[in-house]
């Protein structure tokens, strides 16, 4: 059996010119819960449409829980809840009369135990109490709740969640996120689309991050965090000699930097700032970067003044604005 829950080679939606999704390889371990993250419109729902067999797609492979998409939709589906644009819930029939009717639709599910098997998913969302109560009256956190207990129904392998949080107040919020968690304990892959950065890093195990149609990266939040560059300051009179020193350590100098005054170590009249990037993990190299301390000591060697110094670390924040190449919404 495969260690992945989701694995897609070259998946590819074309919508007459537009390519919505590019040949995207993702891959979603079992039991993880994956942030599929990205700005509005960079193909997050059409690859989770593809994914569920709601629209085929143009190019490339998808498999979900070990079997080929859209070939073994009717044994995989069971298998899967999924949120994708909040169900459609006839607003004059009560929650519970709602999940009944969908309940009914699902050939795999038995009439026998319909109404435990309702009563135990409004329970699970903590909906109990307003089970009678009609889905036109409940508020949007509450339809989303019931949106999930629809997914929830039976008992399944992998959720797919298309921004579950999308709209809500920020109870609703805690609320949806709260119940993500707890799904995820009992073992179930949750692959969860958002463009709230904060969310994902709340909430996932796994990253993977889409820009215009592409999936620019993917791997666990930690190798996420640890792959943003980082880069030295150096604020002194002696610019040139402090250069050659970095560049004799393998690090790359600006010729002209970039940085603000403000953002660099406190330094006085007459004083440059130099930047040097530091190697990243995901640059190729062996990792092994010059120590703080060992910059410095060869900086001073060879007579450089050091009046400030500071080694900092792309914020996952900037790294996802580098990745997708636009303001991201970072807002919990
Ligand atoms: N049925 C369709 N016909 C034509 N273009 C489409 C269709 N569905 C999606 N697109 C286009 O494909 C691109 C990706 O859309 P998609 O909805 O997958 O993005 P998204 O990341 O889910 O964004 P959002 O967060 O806004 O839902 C968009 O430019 C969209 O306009």
């Amino acid at each position: 059996m495969s260690d992945l829950a989701i694995r897609t080679d070259g998946l590819t939606k074309r919508f007459r010119a537009q390519v919505a999704v590019d040949a995207i390889d993702l891959a979603v371990p079992r039991g993880s819960v994956f942030g599929f993250l990205g700005p509005n419109g960079s193909g997050k729902t059409t690859t989770i449409r593809m994914l569920l067999g709601l629209v085929g797609a143009t190019s490339g492979t998808a498999r979900v829980l070990g079997t080929d998409m859209p070939k073994g939709l009717d044994d995989v589906l069971p298998r899967v809840g999924a949120l994708v644009e909040g169900p459609a819930f006839a607003p004059f029939l009560s929650g519970a009369a709602n999940l009944a009717r969908f309940d009914a639709a699902d050939r795999h599910a038995p009439p026998s135990t319909r109404a435990r098997r309702v009563a135990a998913a409004l329970d699970r969302v903590g909906l109990s109490h307003a089970a009678r109560k009609k889905a036109g009256a409940y508020s949007l956190g509450m339809k989303q709740r019931l949106g999930l207990a629809n997914a929830l129904l039976m008992p399944r392998d992998l959720l797919v969640l298309d921004e579950p949080t999308n709209g809500l107040d920020p109870q609703g919020t805690r609320e949806v996120r709260s119940l993500i968690r707890s799904f995820a304990a009992d073992g179930t892959t949750v692959f969860v689309s958002s463009h709230l950065l904060a969310e994902v890093e709340q909430l996932c195990t796994h990253v993977g991050v889409m820009s215009a149609g592409r999936l620019v990266a993917q791997g666990t939040l930690d190798e996420f965090r640890r792959s943003g560059a980082s880069r030295v300051e150096v604020v002194t009179p002696d610019a040139e000699a402090a250069r050659a020193v970095l560049s004799r350590l393998g690090l790359a100098t600006d010729a002209a930097p970039a940085a603000r005054p403000e953002a660099a170590p406190s330094g006085g009249s007459g004083d440059a700032l130099v930047v040097a990037a530091l190697p990243t993990d995901d640059s190729g190299g062996d990792g092994e970067e010059p120590a703080a301390e060992a910059i410095v000591a060869a900086l001073v060697r060879d007579g450089v003044r050091v009046r400030g110094f500071a080694i900092r670390r792309t914020s996952l924040e900037q790294r996802f604005v580098e990745l997708t190449g636009e303001g991201f919404d970072v807002v919990a």
